[in-house]
Order: C-alpha cells, then sequence, then structure tokens
C-alpha cells in the first residue's frame, strides 16, 4: 500500500547574492526560492523548489504567487493522496490549475524525491538510471562592469571552476553591449566559450544587427534575442545566421518546443525544470527537441541547491547536452539552506547520491533565511 501525503508546505526562503546579477530586465541583489516540503504517512519528506527571478520581472508567476498557488490550490488536492500515483496528481492538478509550472514543478519533484526515499533510489534511477554523474557547468558574467567581469572569468578558468561564460546583455545600447562583449571575448580568447543572454530585449532588427556584429567577435551561441511569443522572428533569424539561437523564454514544455520547430527554429533549447512543470515534464521537451535536431542545454531559473539537484537528475539521464549546462544557481547566493552543498569542479558539478534528490535541509539555516 502506497503511503498518503500527509502535509504539504510551501516556504519563502531569500538569499542575498554574492553580487548584483544584472539581466535586462532587473538586477537582482537578492534570491527568492520557494522550498517545498511534502511529508507522507510514513513519515518520509519529499523537498522541491519553485524559483524565479526578481519578482515578477522575469515571468509570470511570483515567489508570493507560487506559494498562494500551493497552499490555497494544490495542498488541499493533494492531502491524502497516494503519495506515489504521480501521473494521477499531476492529471487532477493540471485539471484543476491552468499554467503555474513552476508550483507544478516543486511539487513533481517533491513526489519524485519522496518516491526514491521510499525505493531507496536516486531520482535519476525513477527515471531510468544516470548517464553521467559529472556535468559541465557555465558561469554567468552578469556584474555590469567589463573589467570586473573579465577579473571574474580569469579567476575561475584559472581554478577549474569554470571554462564556458554566458554575459547578460540587452539593458544597454546595441553598440555598448558589443563593445563589452568583444572585450571579454578577446580578453578570455580560445580558453572559453563566450555566449550572450538577451533576455528578449531586442526587435528583429536589432537583433540582426546585434548577430552579426556578435558572430564577428567570436561568440558561440545568441540566446532569446527577442520577444518570447514572436516565433517566426526567431526562425527567421536562425536561418540568416551561422551563430546558434538558444530559446528559452519561448519555450515552456514539449508543445512549445513541437510549434516552434514547426515554425522553422534550428539551433538550441533552454531545458528548465521549472518552465516544464518537472523533470519529468522537462524530458519529453527534450524527447521533441531531440526529434526535431534542436540542440540541448540543462537551463536554471538561478534555483538553489534543491532545484538544481532536481534538474541535474533529469540532465544526467540524457545522452548529449550540446551545450552543456547553467547549473551554477547555488554559487550565486551567500549561503545554502542545504547540509551538504553540492560539489563543483573540473568545469563542472557532480550529481548528488543517496536516494531520490540526495540533498538534506539544514534546518537552522533554513530558519535563518526564511521569510518571517
Ligand atoms: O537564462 C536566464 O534567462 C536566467 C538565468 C540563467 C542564468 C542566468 O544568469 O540567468
Ligand atoms: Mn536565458
Amino acid at each position: 500500500m502506497s503511503a498518503t501525503i500527509e502535509s504539504v508546505d510551501a516556504i519563502l526562503v531569500d538569499i542575498p547574492t554574492i553580487r548584483p546579477h544584472q539581466l535586462s530586465m532587473t538586477t537582482m541583489g537578492v534570491q527568492t526560492m520557494v522550498i517545498v516540503r511534502i511529508k507522507d504517512s510514513d513519515g518520509r519528506e519529499g523537498l522541491g523548489e519553485a524559483t524565479t527571478i526578481g519578482g515578477l520581472a522575469y515571468g509570470p508567476e511570483s515567489p508570493e504567487g507560487i506559494k498562494l498557488t500551493i497552499d490555497h490550490y494544490f495542498k488541499p488536492q493533494l492531502l491524502g493522496q497516494p503519495a506515489d500515483a504521480l501521473n494521477t496528481l499531476r492529471v487532477a492538478l493540471n485539471r484543476s490549475s491552468r499554467g503555474n509550472n513552476l508550483a507544478k514543478s516543486a511539487i513533481e519533484t517533491a513526489l519524485l524525491d519522496l518516491f526514491g526515499k521510499r525505493l531507496n533510489q536516486p531520482l535519476a534511477a525513477l527515471l531510468g538510471g544516470a548517464l553521467h554523474t559529472h556535468l559541465p557547468v557555465l558561469w554567468t558574467l552578469a556584474s555590469g562592469d567589463t573589467q570586473r567581469d573579465i577579473d571574474e572569468a580569469k579567476q575561475l578558468i584559472a581554478e577549474r571552476r569554470h571554462c564556458d561564460f554566458k554575459l547578460k546583455i540587452g539593458s544597454r545600447a546595441l553598440m555598448d553591449d558589443v563593445r563589452h562583449v568583444a572585450a571579454i571575448k578577446a580578453a578570455l580568447g580560445d580558453q572559453a566559450s563566450v555566449r550572450v543572454d538577451v533576455n528578449q530585449a531586442w526587435d528583429e532588427a536589432t537583433a540582426a544587427r546585434g548577430m552579426a556584429e556578435l558572430q564577428a567577435a567570436g561568440i558561440d551561441l545568441v540566446e532569446q534575442p527577442t520577444p518570447l511569443k514572436d516565433f517566426s522572428a526567431l526562425a527567421r533569424l536562425s536561418a540568416k545566421f551561422h551563430i546558434p539561437i538558444l530559446a528559452d523564454e519561448s519555450l515552456a514544455d514539449a508543445t512549445d518546443m513541437y510549434n516552434l520547430a514547426a515554425a522553422g527554429f534550428s539551433g538550441a533549447v533552454a531545458l528548465k525544470i521549472a518552465k516544464a512543470g518537472g523533470p519529468l515534464r522537462v524530458l519529453e521537451q527534450a524527447a521533441v527537441a531531440r526529434a526535431a535536431g534542436i540542440g540541448l542545454y540543462g537551463g536554471t531559473m538561478l534555483e538553489g541547491t534543491i532545484g538544481t539537484a532536481a534538474s541535474l537528475h533529469a540532465w544526467s539521464t540524457l545522452e548529449t547536452l550540446h551545450w552543456g549546462t547553467e547549473m551554477f544557481g547555488p554559487l550565486l547566493m551567500k549561503d545554502d539552506i542545504v547540509v551538504q552543498p553540492l560539489k563543483f569542479h573540473d568545469n563542472g558539478v557532480e550529481l548528488p547520491t543517496g536516494p531520490g534528490l540526495g540533498i538534506e535541509i539544514d534546518e537552522d539555516k533554513l530558519a535563518r533565511y526564511q521569510r518571517k
């Protein structure tokens, strides 16, 4: 007999970042995570995380809204239900609430963690088993200052912590951004792959000019240059340039992936468990991308260790991650709320071992950073 769900808690946790993190739509000085704890009738606990960026600046779900959705809508539906019935619970939540994929991702993660602990198996084993135990991780340079970004990158290369970098651009005039990016690429040379993320800031004409400049500067990848709903602009730009496009905000789930590929897009996709609605859902999207010849990239919403570990379990089951991953979220925060942090080394991170996510909460730290 499956255990039943006894409690569901959604906790807001605020942790300052190690430096300001400047994106085209906001500058982060703190990251807010929604940590989900689901307990079953056997006394086991599953952990999940829903995290976005800049309140409502990045996307339509805010941390406070995610907590409200879980507390008032999901929790009453989940209590008393068999904890192992992931598909039944997903169908029920999808029938009663549209969208809200970040909140759903945290629930799916917590149920998978719980199931893994019950079976004494790592989460990746529930997904068919890990193909990789160490995954590459890039770092985002987003201090807003060119020299500071160069110094940061050089130090990380020397430490072998990261060898690939993503630059956040789009908040300044195009040629200012191009000069910033070209200076960083010139300083790092061939020892680093340099990519940019525009976070939707350009219109199509600006993007065409920007991509030509970035291609000439030796940049490897341009992430989400144009607004998320404009699939045809992404398709046209991907046909026009050799420098590939990484679609991020445009693609939440498998259906979006199908539609963008059908519109003629080629390039790569930033997979994110949060956008897709959980580790199981994101692998459906990866399968559609693979079928369409679109490259895979393990993306982050700058989650802490719980959401990062959940993503790593999913990415570990993919044979090829053409563009690696960006699962550095915990490193951007000044502190952590887990007992054993993830192990970052050799330009990547180790897949945690142990049942479920392989992650344990540090109750004192959680109490310190929990929003009162
Ligand atoms: O990619 C995004 O749009 C969001 C996020 C991921 C890495 C980073 O620096 O910001
Ligand atoms: Mn992005």
